[in-house]
């Protein structure tokens, strides 16, 4: 997929100012920056949920801006997304939720799981035991806890059967331990499939430990576009230093600076034990 010069204002707040990137088939991404650097609107261009002021956006090989109706639909549905908070509906059962999932594919509304085709409910089922929650097919989604439910949110966006999976800050409803297991699942079926996966995060380490690849954003400007390896969260957090203007900005980078070089003291002083 391409970008090229895209750029989103929303009245006077100019989102995206010339974002030009292209990601390839298979590519772990993360898309990193500070709350209103403009990761959601960058991420929701991917499935044709925002159109640009100008510039323009190719995806799975259509131009997004010029789809309208059922061919914007049949576009969306190559594309899986993950939200923060799950989407999920709490009153019905996780093995229904995951099975939304496939509406797109199918005429005429669904009310109740007798109502959708065998092979489907098979599928479904079999998606949730890929993602450790078969037991639980039958609860109420709002029985589970958040990490549970952005696994099944995770299986219901594989029963479109995507090419790409976009995740806008899937783990920042969630503690430390499901933040790991979701994102190693995100990583892993994508890894599995051959998805282009495209995740927004605001958190530089685990950015740096989760992706192949990570495009930085301030100000809706691509500010660092490398690949992830050997990168350290010092140089990251150099980058943004170098191009804050705001104070509050230079607080935020300053933080996380003083953060990193304490890790590398800690990490000196354990090899100096050693
Ligand atoms: N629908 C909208 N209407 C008006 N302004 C918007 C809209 N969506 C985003 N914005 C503005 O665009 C800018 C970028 O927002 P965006 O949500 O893309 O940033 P973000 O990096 O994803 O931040 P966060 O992590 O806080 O969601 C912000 O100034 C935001 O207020």
């Amino acid at each position: 997929m391409t970008l090229t010069d895209v750029k989103k204002n929303f009245g006077k707040t100019r989102a995206l100012q010339g974002v030009s990137l292209t990601i390839e088939q298979g590519e772990i991404v993360v898309l990193l920056g500070l709350s209103g650097s403009g990761k959601s609107t960058l991420l929701r261009h991917f499935d044709g949920l925002e159109t640009p002021t100008s510039g323009s956006v190719e995806v799975l090989g259509e131009d997004v801006s010029a789809l309208r109706g059922k061919p914007l639909r049949q576009l969306r549905s190559r594309v899986g997304f993950i939200f923060q908070q799950f989407e999920l509906v709490g009153s019905l059962s996780v093995l229904e939720n995951v099975l939304t999932g496939a509406l797109a594919r199918l005429t005429g509304p669904r009310l109740g799981l007798p109502t959708y085709p065998a092979a489907l409910r098979s599928t479904a089922f079999d998606l949730l035991e890929e993602v450790g929650l078969g037991a639980q097919a039958f609860q109420r989604a709002d029985t589970l806890s958040g990490g549970q439910q952005q696994r099944v949110a995770i299986a219901r966006a594989l029963m479109q059967d995507p090419e790409i999976l976009l995740a806008d800050e899937p783990v920042a409803s969630l503690d430390p331990e499901s933040s790991e297991q979701v994102m190693n699942l995100i990583r892993e079926i994508g890894m599995k499939r051959n998805l282009t996966v495209i995740c927004s995060l605001h958190q530089v380490e685990l950015a740096l430990s989760w992706a192949d690849r990570i495009v930085g954003l301030r100000h809706g400007q691509v500010v660092l576009d490398t690949p992830s390896a050997g990168l350290s969260k010092q140089q990251v957090m150099e980058v943004y230093g170098r191009v804050a203007t705001s104070t509050s900005e230079m607080q935020a980078v300053a933080v996380e600076l003083a953060d990193a070089v304490a890790e590398l003291h800690a990490m000196a002083e354990l090899d100096s034990d050693r």
